[in-house]
This record gives structure tokens, sequence and C-alpha cells, in this order.
């Protein structure tokens, strides 16, 4: 952290790529996916067991510049998802409801091609489609998923508040109640009966 003194003009410790949303700098988090770190979130259980466990699905990286679960901060971060499938669902990451629902975060696509896949509390799910540009804001009450639909990079930028926390159990146990599937070449929603 820089010393901050009266009337100085320092340069931040921390800088953004615009191009892919890499961040550089301080109190940065860096987290691997791997396929064999997301049991249950995919349907078709054979073409999970058959590819390769160590493949990695998604990458986050967050700059935390307070303590996690801290009142009034923000955190700051971006994730790549690797294009691929398993089965006829592409690669995504585990979704979650945030621990304090009245939290909201922002999303923004920065490259390639996917679908932010939103459930209420009462299960209703629907999508939006993500690309360069396009922005994203998300209730607290909205469980969220991100899912790389194109054949290169999904990389997105995040900000949520410091105390939003995660919460996996819901999705875990009953996942979302759509599925996206590629069919006839082309991503669509499918129920979950
Ligand atoms: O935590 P997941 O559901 O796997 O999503 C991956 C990550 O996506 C974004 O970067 C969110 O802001 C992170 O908080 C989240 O951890």
């Amino acid at each position: 952290m820089n010393i901050i003194n009266h009337l100085s003009i320092i340069d931040t410790a921390n800088t953004i790529d615009y191009s892919n949303g890499e961040i550089k700098g301080e109190s940065l988090i860096n987290a691997t996916k791997y396929l064999k770190e997301l049991p249950n979130i995919f349907e078709d259980q054979q073409s999970f067991e058959n590819t390769d466990p160590n493949k990695i699905i998604y990458e986050v990286q967050a700059f935390l510049p307070v303590k996690e679960g801290l009142e009034g901060g923000l955190f700051f971060g971006k994730t790549i998802i690797y294009p691929g499938k398993i089965g006829d669902e592409y690669f995504m990451t585990k979704g979650h409801f945030h621990e304090k629902p009245d939290r909201g975060e922002f999303y923004w696509g920065i490259q390639g091609e996917g679908i932010l896949l939103l459930m209420d509390k009462n299960r209703n799910t629907w999508a939006e489609k993500m690309y360069p540009g396009s922005l994203h804001y998300i209730n607290g009450h909205i469980a969220h998923r991100t899912i790389n639909i194109g054949e290169s990079i999904l990389s997105f930028g995040a900000c949520w508040p410091s105390d939003a926390g995660h919460n996996y159990q819901e999705i875990m146990d009953n996942g979302f109640s759509a599925r996206l599937k590629e069919i006839k070449g082309k991503p669509q929603l499918i129920p979950v009966r």
C-alpha cells in the first residue's frame, strides 16, 4: 500500500489492461478451476469422466483491496473461461447466489462470446448475451453463472461489494432450472425437468 503524504501525487499500485481485463499490482488473488473441482456441474457424467480431470476450465483473478466480509468495500475481478464442452454443455463457472442477498454486482464482457445465466429464488431462469462491451447489472437476489459459447476465450470483468460473499449450496444441490446446451450448432436453454 502506498503511503499518502499531504499534497503528494502518486502512481496507483494497480493497473488494468483493457484488451483482456488483466489486472496487475497488489492485493491480487488468482484461482484456477480444474474440471475435477467441478463435479455435478455438467450433466453428461460419461463425458465428464472421459475428459482430463486436470483440464483448466476457468481462471479468476481478483483485486481485493480490503478484507473479505468488510462492509462498505468493493472487489474488482476478471474471469477467463476457456472454450470447450463436456457433452453438449459449454465450459462454465460454478455459479452462485450472494451470501448477503441485498448485495448486487456488475459484470461486463471483455473478450469472446458468452451467456450470463440468471436465476431467481423461485428458480425462474433466464439469460443475457455477453460480448465485448456488454454490461450486466446482477440484482443481489439473483444467482449467476457464466458460460463460454464461443471458440476462443471468454473474458469478463466484475465488481461487487466486499461483504457480498458466495453461496454455492443451492446450485451445488439443485443446479439452475435450465441448462444451456449446444443443439444443432446453436446454444439453447433447455428446462430441467
Ligand atoms: O465463483 P464462481 O461461481 O465459480 O464464478 C467465478 C467468479 O466470477 C466472477 O469473477 C465473480 O465476480 C467472482 O466472484 C466469481 O468467483
